[in-house]
């Protein structure tokens, strides 16, 4: 087969010889072809190379020794064997064939037997040579493939993704790389012999399917997510890439699998902290709606109530602004814990921002329900907070809805909320509020409000009134007041206590405050073009107006446009505001002071300034709030708040004004304890400019008080009976006493606010405030008084034990002996310690004598 396949090309220019050399070798089998120079030699061998070449030396144009180098010389004929025929015998030619790269020499004429021999014997050396050849290519190859294989495995090694391949037929893995092996926790070995559906969630079958339908071009190719089981039956969350390799007759899928853990964590953290407040770690606005719609959602379905309870802390701004953020901070995040413990597990608690926070409670006892957390809520509160070194107590306003009774959607139901929790403030905070349909109302109402006040200030509807302020020394006017009044179309006159907090709200205050900045300076000037002359004007200011608005530079331009000295202006803040804003404010207050100024502090004794705190203010005037003095005749720590404070400001060099005087009792009480001025109904009600031009022509001023007799003797007589008082006011007649009655306590106060009685005798059995009450008070406020009470014989106990406490210094039994009263009536004027000094005392001089 070997020789019949060989092809041995004849190479001679004589064509007998061809023709010879063919008739030599065709017995042999071998196929043959010529060529008749050396040149068509070249071209044949380059057309197809033969097995062997017979080769003349001696031809025209290229002899045999020049295509026998040019053959040998080039890689892809140089193995083809070269038989040189020639009829030179000379051992030069043979050299220079050999040295050309003939393999064999037969000489001419050619014996056929050698011709035989020589070319079976080197077309057996060719094919050898062919065969070590092959074998080396092939050897080549198959380090080439391993090699290959080797990159292709460890690349597969290398990578972070496992790859498995998968032969359809066997349904088993046929090869899988080393992150495979370390993502799942098998040997490779243990993966070879399992198949997909040892590591996914489906049957061999659904594998099946998908990988059919992979291979049919029917999808199954594209990126998914799923979770892999481990050896250790633990899961592991994958992206999965996965194609159908044709393979021979076989099919392969070729699965890519990525770890995607992290990446889902990091996936959870941000949906975590897109759904959670950073300080406090609850739901954060978005979620709590979100949570709050599908709770609703179930509760349509199962007919649950739903609570939704808006809870926000008191005063929360206080502790920021004094004790600063980190504390705040911090006390958001114990509040909130506190919260959460305060609800079962399946109730939700969401921030919603600042400090307010909302719950939602399934709660199938409704209202009840409800309460019972918000109780637990205000009663987790009551412990106070240890925050950095400081004790804080705080406590918190709730507003609660109910579904579906209140609203259905969530957003109505927090709307409510937040309305029921303002209601909770205003009722005094700490406590809870159930929303009403009033409270709607209410907020409906607050709109239209909101929208008529805006359009006030364009419509001109605003004016300012001027209430007196009266000095106490000598009864004249000393300034006045600007106070806002809204002319509302409609409603009449409408005062600030209707409007003012929702001006603060909106933020409309910084330009309603503007309008009465320029208008009140309008008003001096005018004043001070007319026969009235100079007037001081306080008029009072926002907090907000220091923050949003250029306040200073604003008043004194107000000044300087109507030539107005600023002396004659003063600004009236209040104690909230000048703590909210500290730095801001002081800078312009001192501002505004430097330029002659006045500033004044509205409402004082309700805020929580201390003195080292209000030394940092450029003040002039302290106003006492209307709060104490409405009761400073009555009630003992309402006089004592207004002492203090009169005695305060003057240490500090302030002036005193006390707000809100309206009867006489109070302004002798004042005027005794060396207030400078009063402002009230009692003087002058606020009036519009020009009666209260008017006033200031009129000159008017303050009745000077009573001249005070200090050897006076009074004696005060409160008895509810007329007919008693009569008798008693007849007993003492001829005694030379000074006699004051009273029909009550409230009156009893009254006329010692305004006499200076020694000696007080008092019925025990009144309405409202018995005589020991009254006593007892009285004690506090007027401690160097004689006190007596006239009592039954029912009352005895009480008796004793306001004797005991030092309310009552003496009590008779009724019917009491004229003459023995008389008499002990005139020894306790004896004993009293008169104010002025001399005499002695209740406590230091003879005893009383013994009661009746
Ligand atoms: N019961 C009683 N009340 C008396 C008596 N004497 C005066 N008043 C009232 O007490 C309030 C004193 O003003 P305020 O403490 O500055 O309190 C003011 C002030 O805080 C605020 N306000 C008034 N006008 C303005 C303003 O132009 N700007 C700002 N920001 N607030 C203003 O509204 C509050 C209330 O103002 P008004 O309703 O005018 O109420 C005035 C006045 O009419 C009295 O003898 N008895």
């Amino acid at each position: 087969m070997h020789a019949t396949a060989a092809t041995i090309l004849i190479v001679d220019d004589e064509a007998k010889n061809r023709k010879l050399l063919d008739l030599l070798l065709r017995p042999t089998g071998y196929r043959t072809e010529y060529a008749a120079s050396g040149e068509e030699a070249l071209a044949a061998v380059r057309r197809s190379a033969p097995d062997l070449i017979l080769l003349d030396v001696m031809m025209p144009g290229l002899d045999g020794y020049q295509v026998a180098s040019r053959l040998k010389s080039q890689a892809a004929t140089a193995r083809i064997p070269i038989i040189m025929l020639t009829a030179l015998t000379e051992r030069g030619a043979r050299l220079a064939g050999l040295d050309a790269g003939a393999e064999e020499f037969l000489s001419k004429p050619v014996d056929r037997a050698e011709l035989w021999l020589r070319v079976r014997n080197l077309l057996r050396l060719k094919a050898y040579g062919d065969l070590q050849q092959h074998s080396a290519a092939l050897q080549r190859q198959v380090s080439a493939r391993t090699a290959d294989l080797q990159r292709f495995r460890t690349a597969m090694d290398a990578t972070a993704d496992a790859i498995l391949l998968i032969d359809r037929a066997s349904m088993r893995f046929v090869e899988v790389n080393a992150t495979s092996c370390s993502m799942l926790g098998y040997s490779r070995a243990e993966l070879l012999a399992v198949g997909p559906e040892a590591l996914g969630g489906g049957t061999r079958a659904q594998y099946e399917g998908a990988y059919d339908a992979m291979i049919a071009g029917r999808g199954g190719a594209e990126l998914y997510e799923t979770e892999l089981r481990r050896k250790d039956g633990s899961l592991v969350q994958v992206e999965v890439h996965r194609q159908a390799l044709r393979s021979g007759a076989d099919w392969i899928i070729v699965g890519v699998v990525r770890d995607i853990t992290e990446r889902k964590l990091a996936q959870q953290r941000l949906h975590h902290q897109a759904h959670h407040d950073a300080l406090t770690g609850l739901p954060n606005r978005t979620l709590f709606y979100d949570t709050l719609k599908k709770t609703l959602a179930l509760a349509g379905e199962h007919g649950w109530q739903v609570a939704v309870l808006f809870v926000d802390l008191d005063h929360f701004k206080n502790v920021n602004d004094t004790l600063g953020h980190l504390v705040g901070d911090e006390l958001l995040v114990r509040f909130s814990e506190r919260l959460v413990q305060c609800v079962r597990l399946r109730d939700t608690v969401g921030r919603l921002g600042g400090d307010e926070f909302a719950l939602i409670l399934v709660t199938p006892e409704g209202q009840q329900g409800a309460a019972q957390v918000a109780n637990k809520i205000l009663a987790a509160l009551r412990a106070p907070f240890e925050l950095r070194g400081h004790t804080v107590n705080v406590s918190a306003s709730i507003g609660i809805t109910i579904h579906p009774d209140d609203a259905d959607t969530p957003d109505e139901l927090i709307k409510y909320a937040d309305t029921a929790m303002y209601q909770a403030k205003h009722a005094g905070r700490d406590t809870y509020r159930f929303f009403t349909a009033q409270m709607n109302a209410a907020v409906l109402a607050r709109l239209e409000l909101e929208t008529a006040l805006r359009a006030a200030l364009e419509n001109g509807e605003f004016v300012l009134h001027y209430q007196p302020k009266a000095r106490l020394g000598d009864g004249r006017v000393a300034g006045l007041e600007a106070l806002l009044r809204w002319q509302r179309p409609g409603h009449g006159l409408v005062a600030p206590g209707e409007f003012i907090a929702l001006l603060e709200e909106t933020g409309l205050i910084v330009r309603v405050g503007s309008w009465v900045i320029a208008t009140a300076c309008r008003q001096i000037r005018r004043w001070l073009d007319s026969p009235v002359g100079a007037v001081a004007l306080s008029i009072n200011v926002s907090g907000r107006q220091f923050v949003e608005g250029a306040l200073d530079a604003e008043v004194l331009a107000a000044l300087v446009e109507n030539a107005v000295p600023a002396e004659l202006l003063e600004l009236e803040l209040t104690e909230t505001s000048l703590m909210a804003n500290t730095a801001r404010t002081i800078d312009c207050l001192r501002n505004l002071k430097r330029q002659h100024v006045k500033i004044s502090i509205d409402d004082f004794g309700t805020g929580y300034s201390s003195l080292a705190y209000l030394r940092r203010f450029p003040i002039d005037t302290l106003k006492i709030d209307i709060a104490f003095i409405r009761d400073v005749t009555s009630n003992p720590d309402a006089a004592a708040i207004v002492r203090a404070i009169i005695s305060m400001a003057h240490s500090l060099n302030l002036n005193v004004v006390a707000e809100g005087v309206e009867t006489p009792a109070q302004l002798s009480y004042l005027r005794r304890h060396h207030c400078d001025q009063i402002q009230g109904y009692y003087f002058s009600r606020p009036l519009d400019a020009e009666r209260v031009g008017e006033l200031l022509l009129q000159g008017r001023r303050l009745a000077p008080p009573e001249p005070c007799d200090e050897r006076r003797q009074t004696l005060l007589i409160v008895d509810d009976d007329p007919l008693m008082l009569g008798m008693l006011v007849e007993l003492f007649k001829d005694d030379g006493y000074h006699v004051e009655t009273a029909r009550s306590g409230a009156e009893g106060f009254d006329a010692l606010a305004r006499h200076e009685a020694q000696v007080i005798l008092c019925d025990q059995c009144m309405p409202t405030l018995d005589g020991a009450a009254f006593l007892d008070q009285v004690k506090a406020m007027y401690p160097d008084t004689v006190r007596i009470v006239l009592s039954g014989n029912a009352d005895l106990a009480s008796m004793m034990a306001a004797v005991n406490s030092g309310a009552v210094d003496r009590f008779y039994t009724k019917p009491w002996d004229g003459a023995l009263l008389r008499d002990n009536i005139r020894q306790a004027f004896r004993h009293h310690r008169p104010p002025c000094g001399g005499g002695p005392g209740p406590h230091g001089g003879d005893a009383l004598p013994e009661a009746a």
